[in-house]
C-alpha cells in the first residue's frame, strides 16, 4: 500500500528524494542517532524533532536544494518506549514553490574534496508533524493506538545499506575502467626521455614501471566487475529467501558485502591515484578528469559504511565462524575454508596454489585473532577491550578473506566464461586473471611466508612470472581499454580522448579559462602594480 502511494510519484519525478540517515554527531553508530520520531495517538501523527545540533542530518546527497522528500532514519518513540531507529518518508519542501516546509531547516553543508556536482545538505526538524503512514512499515509497524509491532528481524532496517554496498563493488569496476582508459591511452600518446640516444623518445607505456602502475588497475576493473556480478546474484538469492521469511543467509551476505565494499573502494581509490600520478603534471589537471575521479573513488571509502568499520563487521563474522566451526557446526559457503585443518600443502606457484594460500592466510589470521582475544579475556580483559586491542589484526584478517573471495571468484568466472570465447580473447582474459593473482601474492608475500610453505625461490619465480605477464599484456593494452567502449563525452578527459589529440585538447581547455579573457588581468592594476610601486 505504501509502495503504491510513493513509488509511482518517485518514478515520475514528482518526488525527488535522498537518504537522510547520517547526522552531524553520528554516521557509523546508527543506534546513537538522535533525531526522534514520537508517535501522537491523538492525531495519529509522528512528531519529528532534532533535539540537539548534533542531531541535524548532515551529508545526504541532494538534500540542500534538490530533494523535496527524504527517507529520514530516526529513533521511534511510542507509548513512552524507544524502539530504536526506523525509516520514515518525509516531505521537506513544498512541491510547487520548493520552499522548506514550516518546522524544517535545510541547507548546503559547503565545499567538499570532490563531488562538486552534488549538493550535500543538512536538515533539522522543529517538532515537525507527519502522518502515521510516513513510517515505512514493511518490517515494523505502529498501529493507530500507538502499539508497536516489531520486525521479525531488527537488522532488516539496515537492508538499504547492504543493497548499496553490493552495488558499490560494480561501481568501482566502472571507475577503474575510466581511470585505466585515460592513463593507458595517455601513456600510448606521451613520449618521454631517451634511454637509447640513437632512437626517438619512446612511449611511456613501454616503461615497465608504467606498466606496473597501470595494468593492475585494468585487471582490477575486470576482477571487480566479475565479483560484483557474483555478489549481485548472491544478493538477489538472499533477498528472495528473505521475502519468504528465511533470513538464514543474510548474515553471510552482510559480511561479504562489507569486506568487498571496503577492499574494492580502497583499491579503486589508490589505483586511480596511481593512474593520476602516472600521467605526470597533466594528470594533475582537472581537465584530465583524474583528480575528479580520485575524489569520487576516495569518497566511497567513507560513504555507505566507513571501510574500517565494515572490515570489522566482517571480522566479527569470521571470528564467530571460527568459534562455530571449532564446535563442529557447519559454516557458510564463503567461510567454510576456515575449517580446513589439513596440513599446509607444498607451495605451488599456480593460480590454485595462490588462492589456497590466501585462504590459509585468512584462516591463520582469524585463528591468531581468536587466540589473542581468548588470552586477553583469560587475563581479565573485557571482551570489548580485547576486541579493540586485536582490531588491527582483525582488519587484516578481513582483508585477507576479501582478497581470497575476489581471487577465487575472478578465476572461476573467467574460466567458466572462457569456453564461449575465442581462444585469443580467452588467452588475454586469463593473462589478466594471472596478473591480478600474482600481483597480490607479491603484495602480500609477508603473509604468505608466515602462513604457507612458500619459499624464497617461489617468490623469485613469482616476480619473474609477473614481469613476463606485463610484457605479454603490453601489446593488447590499448585494445583492452578501447574494449571498455567509453565515449569521449563520458570520459570527459583531455588525456583519454579516443583521437589521442592530447596537447591540442589541453590547450583548447586552457584557453577556456576566464583568466585568459584579457592579456592583462585586473589583478595587475589592483595589486601587483601598487605593490611594485611600494604603495601596498
Ligand atoms: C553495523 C553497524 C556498524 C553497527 O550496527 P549495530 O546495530 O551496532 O550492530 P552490531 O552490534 O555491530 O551488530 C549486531 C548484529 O547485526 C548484524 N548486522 C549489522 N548490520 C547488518 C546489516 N546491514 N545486515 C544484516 N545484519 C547486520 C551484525 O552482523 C551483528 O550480527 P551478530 O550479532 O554478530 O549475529 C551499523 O551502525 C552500520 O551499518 N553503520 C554504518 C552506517 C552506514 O553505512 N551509513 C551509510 C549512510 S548512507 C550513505 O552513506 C549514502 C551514500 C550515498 C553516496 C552516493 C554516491 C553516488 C555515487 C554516484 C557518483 C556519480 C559520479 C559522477 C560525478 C561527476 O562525474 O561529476
Ligand atoms: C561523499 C559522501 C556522501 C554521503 N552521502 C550520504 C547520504 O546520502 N546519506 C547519508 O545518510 N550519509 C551520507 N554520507 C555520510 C556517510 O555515510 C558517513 O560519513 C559514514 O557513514 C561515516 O560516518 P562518520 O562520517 O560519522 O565517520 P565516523 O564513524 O565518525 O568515523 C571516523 C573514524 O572513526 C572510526 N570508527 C568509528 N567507529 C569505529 C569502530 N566501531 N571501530 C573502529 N573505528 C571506528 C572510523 O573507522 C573512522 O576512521 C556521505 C558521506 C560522504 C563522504
Amino acid at each position: 500500500e505504501q509502495q503504491e502511494k510513493w513509488v509511482p510519484r518517485a518514478v515520475n519525478m514528482e518526488i525527488i528524494g535522498t537518504y537522510a540517515q547520517t547526522e552531524l554527531g553520528h554516521g557509523t553508530f546508527l543506534r546513537g542517532l538522535e533525531t526522534t520520531a514520537t508517535y501522537d495517538p491523538n492525531t495519529e501523527e509522528f512528531v519529528l524533532n532534532s533535539p540537539t545540533l548534533t542531531a541535524y542530518k548532515w551529508w545526504p546527497g541532494g538534500l540542500a536544494h534538490t530533494a523535496n522528500h527524504c527517507v529520514v532514519v530516526a529513533q521511534l518513540h511510542s507509548k513512552g518506549v524507544n524502539h530504536g531507529v526506523h525509516p520514515f518518508i518525509v516531505q521537506i519542501r513544498d512541491e510547487d514553490t520548493h520552499m522548506p516546509l514550516p518546522g524544517v531547516k535545510v541547507g548546503e553543508i559547503g565545499p567538499k574534496l570532490s563531488f562538486s556536482t552534488a549538493n550535500n545538505g543538512f536538515l533539522g526538524f522543529d517538532n515537525f508533524r507527519v502522518p502515521r503512514d510516513s513510517m515505512l512499515m514493511k518490517n515494523a509497524q505502529v498501529l493507530k493506538d500507538g502499539t508497536y509491532v516489531k520486525s521479525r528481524l531488527s537488522k532488516l532496517t539496515y537492508g538499504t545499506m547492504v543493497f548499496i554496498r553490493v552495488m558499490i563493488v560494480t561501481d568501482m569496476a566502472y571507475y577503474l575502467s575510466v581511470g585505466a582508459t585515460i592513463a593507458i591511452r595517455y601513456s600510448a600518446v606521451r613520449h618521454q626521455s631517451k634511454p637509447k640516444e640513437n632512437e626517438p623518445e619512446p612511449q611511456i607505456l613501454d616503461y615497465v614501471t608504467q606498466q606496473h602502475k597501470l595494468f593492475i588497475a585494468l585487471a582490477s576493473s575486470h576482477a571487480f566487475r566479475v565479483t560484483g556480478q557474483w555478489l549481485w546474484t548472491t544478493f538477489v538469492r538472499v533477498n528472495k529467501a528473505l521475502t519468504s521469511g528465511n533470513a538464514d543467509t543474510l548474515p553471510e551476505l552482510h559480511a561479504v558485502a562489507c569486506c568487498l565494499k571496503a577492499v574494492t573502494t580502497r583499491d579503486a581509490a589508490s589505483m586511480v591515484e596511481a593512474c593520476r600520478m602516472s600521467c605526470g603534471g597533466h594528470g594533475y589537471m582537472t581537465s584530465s578528469y583524474l583528480p575528479i575521479l580520485y575524489g569520487i573513488t576516495t569518497a566511497a571509502c567513507t560513504y555507505e559504511g566507513e571501510n574500517t568499520v565494515l572490515l570489522l563487521q566482517t571480522a566479527r563474522s569470521l571470528v564467530k565462524a571460527w568459534q562455530k566451526g571449532s564446535k563442529g557446526k557447519p559454516l557458510s559457503p564463503t567461510e567454510a575454508y576456515l575449517m580446513d585443518k589439513s596440513p599446509v600443502p607444498k607451495w605451488e606457484n599456480t593460480l590454485d596454489g595462490i588462492i589456497a594460500g590466501f585462504r590459509r592466510v585468512s584462516a591463520g589470521k582469524v585463528q591468531d585473532c581468536v587466540s589473542k582475544i581468548d588470552k586477553l579475556v583469560k587475563m581479565g580483559t573485557s571482551y570489548e577491550d580485547a576486541w579493540n586491542q586485536t582490531s588491527v589484526r582483525l582488519v587484516a584478517a578481513s582483508e585477507a578473506h576479501s582478497r581470497a573471495v575476489i581471487l577465487a571468484t575472478f578465476r572461476a568466472e573467467v574460466s567458466r566464461a572462457a569456453a564461449a570465447l575465442s581462444p585469443p580473447l580467452a588467452r588475454v582474459l586469463h593473462q589478466l586473471v594471472h596478473l591480478y593473482t600474482v600481483y597480490w601474492a607479491l603484495e602480500r608475500v609477508g603473509d604468505l611466508l608466515l602462513y604457507t610453505s612458500i619459499a624464497e625461490r617461489d617468490v623469485q619465480e613469482l616476480q619473474q612470472q609477473y614481469e613476463d605477464l606485463l610484457q605479454k599484456i603490453r601489446p593488447n593494452t590499448v585494445g583492452l581499454v578501447d574494449a571498455f567502449d567509453l565515449r569521449d563525452e563520458i570520459l570527459n578527459s583531455t588525456l583519454g580522448a579516443y583521437d589521442g589529440r592530447v596537447y591540442e585538447r589541453l590547450m583548447e581547455e586552457a584557453l577556456k579559462s576566464p583568466l585568459n579573457a584579457e592579456p592583462v588581468n585586473q589583478s595587475f592594476h589592483k595589486y601587483l602594480k601598487p605593490f611594485m610601486q611600494g604603495k601596498l
